[in-house]
């Protein structure tokens, strides 16, 4: 990751500002947001309801244009979506009526690069998040967390260098959630991908992050920007909230998301 600022950002955002417009009003959900993420970083954004998180992960994605300001993947102005850029939501979205094989081997059929190479790749993956038993079963047979490392698995299948993850452990219980954190962390470094993961839990953030962006809203604005001591960072998600320094980490995040609170009250 020693890059020097001339070389590109693996994702660079340049004063992005974004409103969105209805008959009768115009919103700003982000304002001049400035962010440069290095190939192979795990960004955490966190932040009270309503700031922007998801708006930001949809721009980068190209699902939405910024009102104003630019998005660069290596250096290439985004202008919409792209197979470089995986997208993984709360929800799973897996089809019942289809084996979990298939359901992992539909984003290569839409992209239509399925084939014998890629088949075999998404069942290495499928192997990776101990989910090769399971492959010929339905999405109804399995567990939320099994459910969600299908969904990661057919997000990866297709090789984006990308993965944008809008909380997609939320709605899993305290103990799956801690095991698939853990999963995740370790086969994303593995695949050396770069990732921004939008959550609400702050000890995940820590937990799982390279850098956490604390984000204010009205309008969505980057308040302060935390780089996680290496010893944290390198540790397994698990393991790295044992580690000396994360409880301060912790209060100090907490703190910032009350003022941040007290401020909404205000609104
Ligand atoms: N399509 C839309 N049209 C109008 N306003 C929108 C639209 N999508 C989002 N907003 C508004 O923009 C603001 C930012 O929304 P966004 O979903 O990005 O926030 P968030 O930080 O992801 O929220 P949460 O943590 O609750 O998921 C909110 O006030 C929301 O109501």
């Amino acid at each position: 990751m020693n890059k020097t600022p001339s070389t590109p950002a693996k994702i660079e955002l340049g004063h992005v500002t974004h409103l969105y417009l209805s008959s009768n009003r115009a919103f700003m959900a982000v304002k001049d947001i400035n962010l440069r993420v290095e190939e192979g970083e795990f960004i955490c954004l966190v932040g009270p309801s309503g700031c922007g998180k998801t708006t930001l992960l949809s721009l980068i994605a190209g699902l939405e244009q910024p009102t104003s300001g630019k998005i660069l993947i290596d250096g290439n102005r985004v202008t919409g979506t792209s197979s470089q850029v995986g997208y993984m939501l709360q929800q799973d979205y897996l089809f019942n009526w289809r084996s979990i094989e298939d359901n992992v081997f539909l984003g290569l059929e839409i992209k239509g690069i399925r084939n014998k190479e890629t088949e075999e790749y998404a069942l290495h993956l499928l192997d990776e998040m101990e989910l090769i038993d399971v492959r010929k079963s339905s999405p109804t047979q399995l567990s939320g967390g099994m459910r969600q490392r299908v969904a990661l698995v057919r997000t990866l299948a297709c090789q984006p260098q990308i993965l944008l993850l809008d909380e997609p452990f939320s709605a899993l219980d305290y103990h799956t959630k801690l095991k698939l954190e853990d999963l995740v962390f370790t086969t994303l470094r593995r695949h050396k991908k770069t990732a921004i993961l939008v959550t609400h839990d702050l000890s995940e953030s820590i937990a799982l992050g390279d850098r956490v962006l604390i984000f204010s809203r009205n309008p969505g604005q980057v308040r302060t920007e935390l780089t996680i001591p290496a010893p944290i960072r390198h540790a397994l998600p698990f393991e790295a909230r044992n580690q000396e320094g994360f409880s301060d980490l912790f209060q100090y995040v907490w703190k910032e998301m009350e003022v941040l609170s007290d401020a909404a009250k205000g609104d």
